[in-house]
């Protein structure tokens, strides 16, 4: 188990968000984060991550995780002055070694984004932008990552070679993924597991018997 999420709670003033979650997540499991509009799918996410203290409750990551995190998509000036390239480096020191510079290397490559380089940020499609994002965060070398929302807003074929690249890290090196969407279709034919909050409770279960309940 990498994540065991325990009685958690969450409250803004008197306003329940949710209410005693309790799932886990397995090491190598693609989880498609699902819900309605408002059920609290980011402030869930924010939470594990540490930016968000819950009302009630507890969660432990296994100790061995290391977390990345792609925000949500955020517009960028189309006058961004910085490359993709460029882009990227901002996680690492101001002293650039080699060997950085290779791991830079590595990850523009593993994204698609080698030929592209040195395209600014700012002129960037939304889907180089998304995979920028994502090198970033793969730097880091980590061995789970959280997504949330990064599809939104992409046009078909760039959701796809996203959700490509995110599946080849997790059928490659293992990794960890939990991935915030409103897109059913797109997590069906991608992730492998779901959690669907909605009315402050948590489902969990194979993405293959998701059923969106309306109500
Ligand atoms: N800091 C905050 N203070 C007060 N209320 C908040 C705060 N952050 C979020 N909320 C409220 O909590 C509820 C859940 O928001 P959240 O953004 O987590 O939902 P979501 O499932 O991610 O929605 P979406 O799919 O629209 O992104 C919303 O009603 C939101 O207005």
């Amino acid at each position: 188990m990498i994540l065991d999420v325990h009685n958690l709670t969450m409250k803004f003033d008197n306003r329940t968000i949710f209410q005693d979650l309790d799932f886990q997540l397995q090491e190598g499991s693609m989880t498609a984060l699902l819900g309605p509009n408002g059920a609290g799918k980011t402030t869930l996410i924010r939470i594990l991550l540490g930016m968000l203290a819950p009302t009630a409750g507890s969660f432990q990551f296994d100790e061995h995780v290391k977390l990345g995190y792609v925000p949500q998509f955020r517009n960028i000036d189309p006058e961004y002055p910085l490359s993709i390239r460029s882009f990227i480096e901002l996680n690492g020191p101001l002293f650039k070694s080699k060997q950085f510079k290779q791991e830079v290397d590595h990850e523009l490559e593993e994204m698609n984004l080698t030929s592209i380089q040195h395209t600014r940020m700012g002129e960037a499609s939304g889907g180089q932008k998304q995979r920028a994002y994502l090198a970033q965060a793969l730097l880091d070398k980590p061995n789970m990552i959280v997504l949330d929302e990064a599809t939104a807003s992409l046009d078909p074929s760039a959701k796809e070679e996203l959700m490509a690249l995110i599946q080849h890290l997790n059928k490659k090196h293992g990794m960890t993924v939990l991935f915030v969407t409103h897109d059913v279709p797109l997590a069906k034919k991608y992730m492998k597991e779901y959690l669907y909050l909605d009315h402050g409770t948590v489902q969990a279960g194979k993405i293959a018997d998701f059923q969106e309940v309306y109500s």
